[in-house]
């Protein structure tokens, strides 16, 4: 018997979006879901953890899940672990997106097709379909990716122009199970306003900091309350060395003060009120290839 308002023929299913590191899927769920829960930046690897977004319509409740990028060129024990992580999103999803580059298929990109289960149905998504001049050329393209797994569609989109996202949209609930939502219809993410600060402290850290940074700098928050609207928030930047610490507060400060900024204005746009931001940077190292530490850390 159906006691709420939902649809009988309501769809609600677990969508996760697997690629190597900078394909845009970050980018890409952002824009499905028309907020910024998962954190982009030109850096590759910089998504650690699974991240939620949720998007409701009146027939069906899109739940994605942001994996970190495949990681072949390190071996240490947190790359392991994000490989784990990988493995375990796609076995439980109702639907992969599986993101490549348009006109782009290389090694990495193998290793993600032969982690995707026979049992799922897998888009294949290629990205940044704005960057190929000769359209036509796509195709001969898609055929020859098409050809190495047996894909339920394909899907050409530009993530940041907000190309074909409802064609794509409308592929993925065709495979969507009927069920109930899981979520309340405004809710857009599972994680906890603290979650999404580090996050954001972490995406304007690589953003500013760029390359010279290496991907095993986290961020954790320390302290975070509310007195009515207003959110104080203190977080700590761990790096490895000395030098990185210097290299993230800059000359007289003012890197660090970049990061700051920019981070607190995007926290008040997602949290919708003030927010009073404190960042300090620790150095402490070593950590990413302890397990014990990762642990200690979060990152299971
Ligand atoms: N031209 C173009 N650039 C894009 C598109 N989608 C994403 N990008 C850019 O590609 C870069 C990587 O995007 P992300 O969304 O961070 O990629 P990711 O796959 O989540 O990366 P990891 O977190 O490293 O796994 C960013 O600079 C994006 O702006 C697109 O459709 N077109």
């Amino acid at each position: 018997m159906n006691t709420t308002s939902t649809p009988d023929n309501f769809r609600c299913g677990y969508i996760a979006i697997v690629g190597r590191p900078n394909v845009g899927k970050s980018t890409l769920m952002n824009q499905l879901i028309g907020a910024k829960v998962s954190i982009t930046s030109r850096k590759a690897q910089t998504t650690r953890h699974r991240i939620t977004g949720i998007q409701t319509l009146d027939d069906a409740q899109f739940i994605y899940v942001d994996t970190p990028g495949f990681q072949t060129r390190h071996s240490n024990a947190l790359n392991n672990t994000l490989n784990k992580t990988v493995t375990n999103t796609l076995v439980s999803a109702d639907v992969i997106l599986y993101l490549i580059e348009a006109g782009t298929f290389g090694p990495a990109d193998q290793q993600v097709i032969d982690l995707l289960p026979p049992d799922v149905p897998v888009i294949l998504v290629i990205n940044k379909a704005d960057r190929v001049k000769d359209k036509a050329a796509l195709m001969p393209f898609a055929q020859n990716v098409a050809s190495k797994f047996s894909f339920a569609a394909i899907v050409p989109v530009s993530a940041k122009l907000r190309f074909q996202l409802d064609a794509l949209q409308n592929e993925i609930k065709r495979f969507m199970p009927e069920n109930p939502p899981v979520f309340g219809p405004d809710d857009i993410t599972d994680r906890s306003e603290k979650f999404l600060a580090s996050e954001i402290v972490r995406e304007k850290l690589f953003r500013l900091v760029g390359d010279e940074l290496p991907y095993t700098s986290t961020v954790m928050i320390e302290k975070f309350e509310q007195e009515g609207d207003l959110r104080r928030i203190f977080a700590v930047i761990l790096v490895e060395r000395d030098t990185q610490k210097s290299m993230v507060i800059g000359n007289k400060g003012a890197r660090l003060k970049e990061v700051s900024t920019q981070a607190r204005l995007d926290m008040e746009k997602l949290f919708g009120g003030p927010v009073y931001l404190e960042i300090w940077v620790k150095v402490r190292s070593g950590w990413a290839d302890n397990e014990a530490g990762l642990r200690a850390y979060g990152y299971e």
